[in-house]
């Protein structure tokens, strides 16, 4: 027998949208958006330059209103799940969301404790070594290139293995080919203990597993790269 709408909704687990629609001034971007960030799955948010993706991301990550359609955490509304979504939802954007006036260290344990990680200062140290920046970890974040801003913010997710849910803008740009392999290698470790991932990239890279969303069709697939050119 199928099951309810409301039974579906209390066995969903993960960030969903639903019926999600965006509007920028006059223009309405996208709308009936209905996405699954699932535990252990990877997805590749595809659309051309300005379709909205980034303000898709934007909105599943609770930093702003979508004109109409929900949200939800694990079934419930996004709103009412409180410190518990946000300490699972981490959203990385182009500005990388590092402090310019703090150390490079600083800002990143500084992250680690929005999101409830336990011995952040710590951690930040390791994650920092582990990306090949720890002769950086003392500098102040305003004077990094920006490939080390990138390779910074993206130390974030090596800070502990709970499996969160990662929405990443852009996460490749400005990554040297190390950095590339280092990257891809969390995204998939971290989809195979259950964490979820949503990524835009105009890169190619490989991910095997992905899926695809594409924003102007509505559509999700298997995808075979989880990345290429748009
Ligand atoms: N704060 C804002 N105020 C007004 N318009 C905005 C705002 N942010 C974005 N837009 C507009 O909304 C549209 C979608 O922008 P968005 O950044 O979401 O697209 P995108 O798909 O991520 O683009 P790209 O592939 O170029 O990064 C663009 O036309 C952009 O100019």
């Amino acid at each position: 027998m199928a099951a309810s709408a409301s039974t579906t909704a209390s066995l969903a687990t993960g960030l969903e949208g639903r019926a999600l629609a965006c509007r920028r001034g006059r223009r309405l971007l996208f709308e009936g958006v209905d996405i699954r960030l699932a535990p252990g799955t990877i997805t590749w948010l595809r659309g051309t330059n300005g379709s909205g993706k980034t303000s898709l991301m934007r909105i599943l990550a609770g930093l702003s209103t979508p004109e109409a359609g929900e949200l939800l955490w694990n079934g419930r509304p996004l709103r009412a799940a409180g410190t518990e979504a946000r300490e699972a939802i981490v959203y990385i954007g182009h500005a990388n969301a590092l402090k310019d006036d703090l150390t490079l260290r600083e800002s990143l344990a500084f992250l680690g404790r929005l999101s409830g990680v336990a011995d952040a200062d710590t951690r930040a140290g390791a994650a920092l070594a582990a990306a090949g920046l720890a002769d950086r970890a003392g500098a102040a974040v305003r004077t990094l290139s920006q490939g080390q801003r990138r390779r910074g913010a993206l130390a974030r997710l090596a800070l502990d293995e709970t499996p969160r849910t990662w929405i990443l803008d852009e996460p490749y740009d400005a990554l040297d080919a190390q950095s590339t392999a280092r990257l891809s290698e969390l995204l998939l470790a971290h989809a195979a203990r259950g964490g979820a991932v949503l990524l835009t990239s105009h890169q190619v890279v490989e991910l095997a597993g992905a899926l695809q969303y594409d924003l102007e069709t509505r559509r999700a697939q298997p995808s075979r790269r989880a990345a290429a050119s748009v």
